[in-house]
């Protein structure tokens, strides 16, 4: 086990930011934590980093217990934090030799792995510029090279894409998997239900503080009722018809908008078959339809009652 979380619960006054969390990752996964704003992302990764004392439950990184001097642990472990962390006075090279340099004490290796570091975020041409000639999109890149230019072998990554140029962003999110393909361990934080699913081999879902649901996409979407949902175009629906198809057994929720009819299906059997025999056998004309699997954000939606995006 990389990491093993039990019963951790972090407050800050009154506010339980983290509450009774249980969490493990195993070695070789991408582990995703995806939760909304506030949800306790942040709190949970700078308790299991030691860098926030927490009131209860225990901490372990790989197999030892995570302490503050927990130094030789620390090696072992590259951060990249959801504010951009750098030396503003430092170029791009230097930031990411001053990082590497925490770790790696020889020169020569240390310039081999800052050079690696800076062809992996793809930054070659800006080595000599300061953080502040850089955009967005790339100071992210090179805050995930001083986090991982020393080669550890857990990495840790909160919201690293948040208002990052979609360029940059699937540059990331094949560096994460690459990284994850050369033996490092990931774990992921993201409000991003998207990029969880892209990237991530087991999620956990987290909600004001606790896990509510841990497992692959695949198990999670299984775990709810809500099976598909579809869309079709229709230029003229009857309230009478709306009516009849939300009485449907399987159907959960109806909105129809802008010509589009929505239907949530929760479980039920050849529900689009159905539903365009109504209309047909109703000489209720359409036009494009689709129909979606559920995502993450459904799961959420059924476990929460609420919305996972913004
Ligand atoms: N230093 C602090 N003092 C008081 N409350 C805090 C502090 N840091 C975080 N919180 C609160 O704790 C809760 C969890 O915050 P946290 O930052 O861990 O969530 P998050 O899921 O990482 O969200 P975000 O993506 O917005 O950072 C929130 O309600 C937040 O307002």
């Amino acid at each position: 086990m990389v990491i093993n979380v039990q019963n951790l619960v972090k407050r800050y006054g009154e506010l339980v930011a983290v509450d009774h969390l249980n969490l493990q990752v195993r070695e070789g996964e991408i582990f995703g934590l995806l939760g909304p704003n506030g949800s306790g992302k942040s709190t949970t990764i700078n308790c299991i980093l030691s860098l926030l004392k927490y009131d209860k439950g225990s901490i372990e990184v790989f197999g030892k217990p995570m302490t503050p001097t927990s130094y030789a642990l620390k090696r072992d472990i590259g951060i990249v934090m959801q504010n951009v962390a750098v030396f503003n006075e430092l170029t791009v090279y230097e930031n990411i030799n001053y990082f590497c340099g925490l770790y790696i004490k020889d020169k020569e290796e240390r310039r081999a792995l800052v050079e690696e570091a800076i062809r992996f975020v793809g930054l070659e041409d800006f080595k000599r510029f300061l953080p502040k000639k850089l955009s967005g999109g790339l100071l992210r890149r090179l805050n995930i090279a001083c986090g991982i230019a020393h080669k550890p072998k857990l990495i840790i990554l909160d919201e690293p894409t948040v208002a990052v140029d979609p360029q940059s962003r699937n540059a990331i999110l094949e560096g994460i998997q690459k990284l994850n393909a050369e033996g490092a361990t990931i774990v992921y934080t993201s409000h991003y239900m998207e990029e969880v699913e892209q990237i991530c081999t087991r999620i956990a879902i987290m909600d004001k503080g606790k896990t509510l649901a841990m497992g692959t996409k695949e198990e999670l979407k299984a775990m709810i009722r809500s099976a598909e949902t579809v869309h079709v175009e229709i230029f003229d629906l009857s309230d009478a018809h709306l009516r009849i198809i939300e009485a449907q057994d399987s159907v959960s929720k109806v909105h129809y908008q802008n010509n589009f009819l929505e239907i949530h299906y929760s479980g039920g059997k050849n529900n689009l078959m159905q539903l365009l025999n109504y209309l047909q056998n109703n000489g209720i004309s359409f036009g494009r339809v689709t129909s979606e699997e559920p995502t993450l954000n459904d799961v959420f939606l059924e476990i929460t009652g609420k919305e996972l995006r913004d």
